[in-house]
């Protein structure tokens, strides 16, 4: 390694971890100007030696010419639609069926909110960020990478703990979606400048997925929540969904702190029911919550109707009161 290899490298690590902090767990330990000063100083390196910008380089997060269109990517594990329940008594059936389906009395389940944004799928690569796609008809979707890119919440590489190996490949499953004060301040901006606003954040963020000129996809504040693994090689995952978020943490991907993990029915309808009183004063849109069985065994023990798993499902709450302007 050169000595201004090292630096780089050096660079870099300081700034995926300032930006994890500042992102991610919301509590930056560097003032913005420090970051500023490190991140100017990898751009002045990488300007002098070009041999030394790297795929996962912070600097490289909004790059590269707009693109004519979006190529199609073929999902190595289809992306799962969910099937919906509207009533309790639908919940209370869910899990009875599921007892029933595994013998057991009492099943753990693994819950979550479910966002109002867009399902990406991630491809890290040995640690690094090498594609993103939609979900498209949950078979074939497009590749979004350029743009995703972008998100500062999605870590460029994945958090490295000393002596502890990183997935050769690793796909992550997880919602793209716009904070509602995100979304406000974007209508705003867009009629200041006699454009076209948005009906809902959902609507916004897709809006800014689709951009083939990823510079105006970095101009949206768009942010990112994990909730599922498709594919793990190189490293044995853990065996439930909540192992799983857990260990996403310590990768550095953001998880929305909401998450829980409860006991039977009983446990599903007290949730749904916390979360509803939350709904409102939440920084981000929900449309419902949804639970999975928790042991990823059951889940394989339990199989899918068609195309949506038996193991899971979407609680979703009434369409909400139009946003009073
Ligand atoms: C000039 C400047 C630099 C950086 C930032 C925001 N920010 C701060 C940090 C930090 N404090 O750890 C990390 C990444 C990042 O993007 C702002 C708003 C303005």
């Amino acid at each position: 390694m050169t000595q201004v290899t090292e630096q780089a490298a050096q660079l870099r690590r300081l700034l995926h971890q300032y930006a994890l902090e500042y992102y991610v767990l919301d509590n930056p330990t560097v003032p913005d100007a420090e970051y500023d000063r490190l991140f100017r100083q990898l751009q002045a390196l990488e300007m002098a030696h070009p041999e030394l910008v790297t795929l996962d380089s912070p600097t490289q997060r909004v790059g590269g010419a707009p693109l004519p269109e979006f190529a199609s990517v073929t999902h190595r594990v289809p992306m799962l639609s969910l099937n919906n329940a509207f009533e309790d008594d639908d919940i209370t059936a869910f899990d009875r069926r599921i007892r029933e389906g595994l013998g057991q009395d009492e099943v753990t389940y693994d819950v979550g909110p479910k966002f109002d944004g867009l399902a990406m799928s991630l491809t890290y690569e040995n640690g690094v960020l090498v594609q993103a796609a939609t979900r498209g008809d949950g078979a074939t979707g497009e590749d979004v990478t350029r743009n995703v890119r972008t998100i500062n919440a999605i870590p460029l590489r994945l958090q490295q703990r000393e002596g502890v190996a990183l997935p050769s490949l690793l796909e992550v499953r997880g919602e793209v979606l716009m904070f509602k004060k995100d979304f406000e301040r974007l209508n705003d901006d867009q009629t200041a400048k006699g454009l076209k606003t948005f009906a809902n954040p959902r609507n916004a963020a897709a809006g800014s997925l689709r951009q083939l000129d990823s510079r105006i996809t970095a101009s949206r504040r768009l942010a990112f929540f994990a909730y599922g693994i498709a594919t793990c090689e190189g490293v044995t995952p853990p065996n439930s969904q909540s192992g799983v978020m857990d260990w996403f943490g310590t990768l550095g991907l953001p998880i929305c702190k909401e998450r829980d993990r409860v006991q039977g029915a009983e446990g599903l309808l007290a949730y749904y029911q916390r979360i509803g009183e939350k709904r409102p004063s939440l920084p981000y849109e929900i449309d419902g919550v949804v639970y999975k069985v928790d042991s990823f065994a059951q889940q394989e023990e339990l199989g899918f109707v068609s195309r949506a798993p038996r193991w899971a499902i979407a609680h979703k709450y009434p369409a909400q009161e139009a946003l009073t302007i």
